[in-house]
C-alpha cells in the first residue's frame, strides 16, 4: 500500500515555528523622537505623556484600504520621520537577533533577511488592537517585527494565531528593563489586548527576504522523497468516478496540493514559501519532477457551505475575540460547525516553474485532485456569511478562504488541461497539426473527449463549430470522430462549408454511422436548441447534390424522422384544450410540417407529402378547421418549389373544402349573441355554461361556491371566450358574473378575413 501524499507530507515539519521571541538588554538602542527627545528605559508616564503630544491616532490596514475604527485599533503612532535610532550599535545588534529569530521560523540561513523600520506604537490605558493581518506591503515582505521598549505596564499581551493554533505572549518578566524582540510570519493574525495599567511603546519593523536568487531547495529525506513519488504516480493512475459526470471513472489530470500559509499575489513565490509550506513543496516538486511532471504554483480561493448550530452569532470581530492569558476569558464560538453541504475551489494567478505567470488552465479544482495536510476549518475565513434556515439544511454558513496551491500534472495532460480552459485554442492547434498524421491526432482528440462535450457545448460562435466539424473530416476511426462532433447539433449546420464537410464524413463513414450521429444530437438536445426543420432544406440539398448513395439515404432518412416528429407535434396539440376561434394551437406543428415538405420537393421526395397527406387526412385523428388554417398558411408561405408540388393534391383540395366552408357559413347578424364552442368538460355545471353560450342571451347571474366558481373561470380562460366573469362579493354562495362582450363580433370579423385571405392564396396555386 502507498501512503497517502497528506500523511507523507505531514510527517514533514515546518523548520521552525510562525511566531518566536526573544529578549535583550536595551543598552544597544539609542533612540530619540523629535519634540521629545532621547527616550531613557523604562520610558515614565511624564515622557509618555510627551510622546502622545506628538502621536496620531493609528489607522489600520484592511485587505487593500486603510481605515480609521478605534474600535478595531485604538492606539497612537509616531511616524518613522520623527524617530531617530543611532545605527553604530543598534545595527549590529539587530542583525544579530534576527538571525536567532530567522533561525527560530524556520527561514534558511543562506537568505538575509532585512528589517525596515515602519513607526513607533504608543498604548496607554485601555488601548488595543484586534485581531488583524498585516498588509504585505512589498513582495519580500515575510514577517513583522516588534520590538517593545522597556516600560512598567500589565494587560497588553500580544496573541498571533495560525492555522487556529495561537500563541500568546505575555509582557517579560523584566519588562522595565530589556527589550521584547517578537517576529511572526506576516499572513498570522495577531491582536494586542487592552492595557490594563501603564504604557506600551513598541517599534515595528517589516522583514523582508534579500537575496532573491533562488538559495537551494530546502532538503528532504530521499526516503520519503520516494515514499513519494510512489504515492504522486499512484494518484496519477488509479481511476475516480468524477461527481455529477455520466463518463468514464478515470484518473485524476492534476493533484493540487493547499498550502498552510496564506499567500497575496505579490508574496507568492517558489522562493518566498513559508516555513512548512518550503519544505513540503520541495520535497513534492522534487518527487513530481522525477515524474516528469509540470509544477505551478496559484491562488486557491476556497468557498465551503455547512449546516451550523446557532448560538448567538454575531459579525465577524466577535469570533475571534480577546485573548488575554491574564483575563483567562472563555472562549465561545457563536455557531458551531455540523456538516460540510458543499464545497468548490478554484484557481487563479498561476506562476510556472521558472515563476513565470500563465494563463489558459482550468480554475475549478476537483476533490479527486485535492491533498491538504490542514482542513480550511482551522484557518480564519477570509469572509463568511450566515444564511437563517435553509430548508432541508436548517442553518447554514459560507465561508471564504484564501489560500494556495502547488499543482502539478503528468507533462502529457498539458494539452488536454489548456483544451479545457479554451476549446478554441485546442481546436486551432489540431488543425495546425500535420495533415498526414492521423496518428497523432486522433491520440490528442481522445484525450480530450472526457470533457468534451461540456467544455465544446458550452462554446458559442459559429466559427468554432465549423472549425471542429472541419477537424473531424482529418479522423478516420468512425467511433472517435461521431464523439468529437458529439457538442455540435444538427441545428448548427448553418453554412454550406459544414454541410459539406459533413458530406465527406457520411460518404467515408456510411449511413448507420450518421443515423447514430444525428440521433445523438436528438436525445442531447440543449434546453434552448432550435428545431432543425428550418434547416432541413439545406440539408437535404447538401446531402443530395452529392450524389453519393449513403448521403442521398441520409436525407431520406431525416424527411422521415422529421415528418414522423412534426405530425406528433400535430397530434399532441389536438389534446390540448382547443381556444375559440383560435389560430396558434397548431402554428408549431403546421410550420415543422410546411419545412418538411418544402425539402421533400426541393430533393424531389414526393412520396412525403402523399405519406403526410394519408396520415393526416385518414389517421384516427380528426382535425378541426383550426388545423387546416394554420396549415394552409403555412403551405402558401412556403418555397415555389413546394407549392408547385401542392397545386391540386388531395391535400390541397382538403384544404379549400375546409376554408371554404368557413366562409360559406353565413354571417354572424348584428345582434346574433349566440355561440357553438364544444367544452373539453361535460360536469353538470359546464352544462349551464355550454346552454348560456348557446342562448341569444348575454347575461348570466350564477350563484356558486368557490370551489365551482373556480372551474368555471377556468373553462372561460381555457377556451378563450368572449364573456367576461366576475365575482361579486355579496350573499352566501357569492354571485358568478358572466357577461358576452363585444369582442364576439370582432374576432369572428378578423377569423373570416384571414380565412378568406388565406383561401384565396390557395385557390391561386392552380393558376400557376
Ligand atoms: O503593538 C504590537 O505589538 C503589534 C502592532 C501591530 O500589530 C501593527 O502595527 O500592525
Ligand atoms: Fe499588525
Amino acid at each position: 500500500m502507498t501512503a497517502s501524499i497528506s500523511d507523507l507530507l505531514a510527517q514533514l515539519k515546518a523548520p521552525g515555528t510562525f511566531a518566536a521571541r526573544l529578549s535583550a538588554p536595551a543598552e544597544d538602542l539609542d533612540i530619540e523622537v523629535t519634540g521629545v527627545g532621547p527616550l531613557r528605559f523604562p520610558i515614565s508616564p511624564t515622557v509618555a505623556g510627551k510622546l502622545r503630544g506628538v502621536a496620531r491616532p493609528s489607522p489600520f490596514g484592511l485587505r487593500e484600504q486603510t481605515l480609521h475604527d478605534p474600535s478595531v485599533r485604538n492606539t497612537w503612532e509616531i511616524a518613522p520621520s520623527r524617530v531617530k535610532i543611532a545605527a553604530r550599535r543598534w545595527k549590529p545588534a539587530l542583525a544579530a537577533h534576527l538571525r536567532t529569530l530567522q533561525a527560530e521560523l524556520g527561514i534558511p540561513e543562506e537568505r538575509e533577511i532585512e528589517a525596515v523600520f515602519d513607526k513607533l506604537l504608543l498604548y496607554e490605558e485601555g488601548q488595543f488592537f484586534k485581531p488583524h493581518q498585516d498588509s504585505e506591503k512589498s513582495d519580500e515582505m515575510v514577517a513583522t517585527l516588534v520590538v517593545i521598549l522597556p516600560s512598567a505596564y500589565s494587560g497588553g499581551a500580544l496573541t498571533v494565531e495560525h492555522r487556529g493554533e495561537k500563541k500568546h505572549f505575555r509582557r517579560l518578566a523584566n519588562q522595565n528593563t530589556d527589550l521584547s524582540l517578537l517576529a511572526f510570519y506576516a499572513d498570522c493574525y495577531h491582536a494586542v489586548s487592552p492595557i490594563k495599567r501603564g504604557v506600551r511603546v513598541a517599534l515595528t519593523y517589516r522583514l523582508s527576504l534579500r537575496n532573491h536568487a533562488q538559495g537551494g531547495r530546502p532538503l528532504t529525506p530521499s526516503d520519503l522523497v520516494d515514499r513519494l513519488t510512489d504515492s504522486i504516480r499512484e494518484h496519477f493512475a488509479v481511476p475516480v468516478r468524477r461527481r455529477y459526470s455520466q463518463s468514464e471513472p478515470a484518473p485524476p489530470e492534476r493533484l493540487v496540493y493547499l498550502l498552510d500559509h496564506e499567500y497575496t499575489q505579490r508574496s507568492l513565490s517558489w522562493s518566498h514559501l513559508k516555513n512548512g509550506d518550503g519544505v513540503r513543496v520541495a520535497a513534492l516538486r522534487t518527487a513530481a519532477e522525477r515524474l516528469d511532471g509540470e509544477c505551478f504554483l496559484a491562488l486557491a480561493d476556497v468557498h465551503e457551505v455547512w449546516t451550523c448550530e446557532y448560538d448567538d452569532w454575531e459579525e465577524y470581530g466577535g469570533s475571534f475575540g480577546w485573548d488575554d492569558p491574564e483575563d483567562e476569558a472563555d472562549e465561545t464560538d457563536e455557531y458551531t460547525l455540523g456538516d460540510l453541504l458543499d464545497s468548490d475551489i478554484a484557481l487563479h494567478h498561476w506562476l510556472d516553474a521558472q515563476g513565470k505567470p500563465i494563463e489558459g488552465v482550468p480554475g475549478e479544482v476537483s476533490l479527486a485532485e485535492l491533498h491538504l495536510t490542514r482542513p480550511s476549518t482551522d484557518l480564519a475565513p477570509f469572509k463568511s456569511d450566515y444564511e437563517g434556515y435553509q430548508g432541508n439544511y436548517g442553518n447554514t454558513v459560507d465561508r471564504w478562504y484564501h489560500r494556495a496551491a502547488f499543482v502539478t500534472w503528468p507533462r502529457d495532460n498539458t494539452f488536454a488541461l489548456k483544451a479545457q480552459a479554451s476549446p478554441q485554442w485546442a481546436v486551432d492547434e489540431l488543425l495546425a497539426l500535420p495533415r498526414g498524421d492521423t496518428a497523432a491526432l486522433e491520440a490528442k482528440i481522445t484525450a480530450l473527449l472526457p470533457h468534451w462535450p461540456r467544455t465544446a457545448g458550452a462554446v458559442e460562435g459559429a466559427r468554432f463549430f465549423a472549425r471542429l466539424i472541419k477537424l473531424s473530416t482529418r479522423i478516420h476511426d468512425p467511433a472517435l470522430a461521431r464523439e468529437w462532433l458529439s457538442p455540435l447539433g444538427a441545428h448548427r449546420l448553418q453554412n454550406q462549408a459544414m454541410r459539406r464537410d459533413l458530406v465527406t464524413l457520411v460518404d467515408r463513414h456510411g449511413l448507420p454511422w450518421a443515423r447514430d450521429l444525428f440521433s445523438d444530437w436528438a436525445e442531447r438536445p440543449h434546453w434552448a436548441t432550435p428545431p432543425l426543420a428550418s434547416l432541413l432544406t439545406d440539408l437535404c440539398e447538401a446531402l443530395c447534390a452529392s450524389q453519393r448513395p449513403p448521403c442521398e439515404a441520409l436525407s431520406r432518412w431525416l424527411l422521415e424522422r422529421e415528418a414522423k416528429t412534426a405530425r406528433e407535434r400535430c397530434v399532441t396539440a389536438l389534446t390540448q384544450q382547443e381556444p375559440w376561434l383560435d389560430l396558434d394551437v397548431f402554428a408549431p406543428g403546421s410550420t415543422h410540417l410546411a419545412h418538411v415538405l418544402a425539402a421533400a420537393a426541393a430533393v424531389s421526395t414526393p412520396e412525403i407529402l402523399d405519406d403526410l397527406t394519408t396520415s393526416l387526412l385518414d389517421g384516427d385523428q380528426r382535425f378541426p378547421t383550426a388545423f387546416f388554417v394554420q396549415l394552409s398558411q403555412a403551405c402558401v408561405a412556403s418555397s415555389p418549389a413546394f407549392r408547385a408540388q401542392l397545386a391540386g393534391s388531395r391535400l390541397h383540395r382538403t384544404c379549400v373544402e375546409r376554408l371554404d366552408a368557413v366562409l360559406k357559413a353565413p354571417v354572424r347578424a348584428p345582434d346574433d349573441w349566440t355561440l357553438t364552442h364544444p367544452l373539453p368538460c361535460t360536469c353538470a355545471d359546464c352544462k349551464v355554461l355550454s346552454r348560456f353560450l348557446h342562448a341569444p342571451d348575454t347575461e348570466h347571474d350564477w350563484p356558486l361556491n368557490k370551489e365551482r366558481r373556480l372551474h368555471i373561470h377556468r373553462m372561460i380562460d381555457g377556451a378563450q371566450l368572449p364573456v367576461l366573469h366576475t365575482t361579486r362579493r355579496q350573499g352566501s354562495p357569492y354571485v358568478l358574473q358572466l357577461r358576452k362582450d363585444a369582442s364576439l363580433f370582432s374576432r369572428e370579423r378578423a377569423y373570416r378575413a384571414h380565412v378568406k385571405a388565406t383561401l384565396s392564396a390557395l385557390r391561386a396555386l392552380h393558376a400557376r
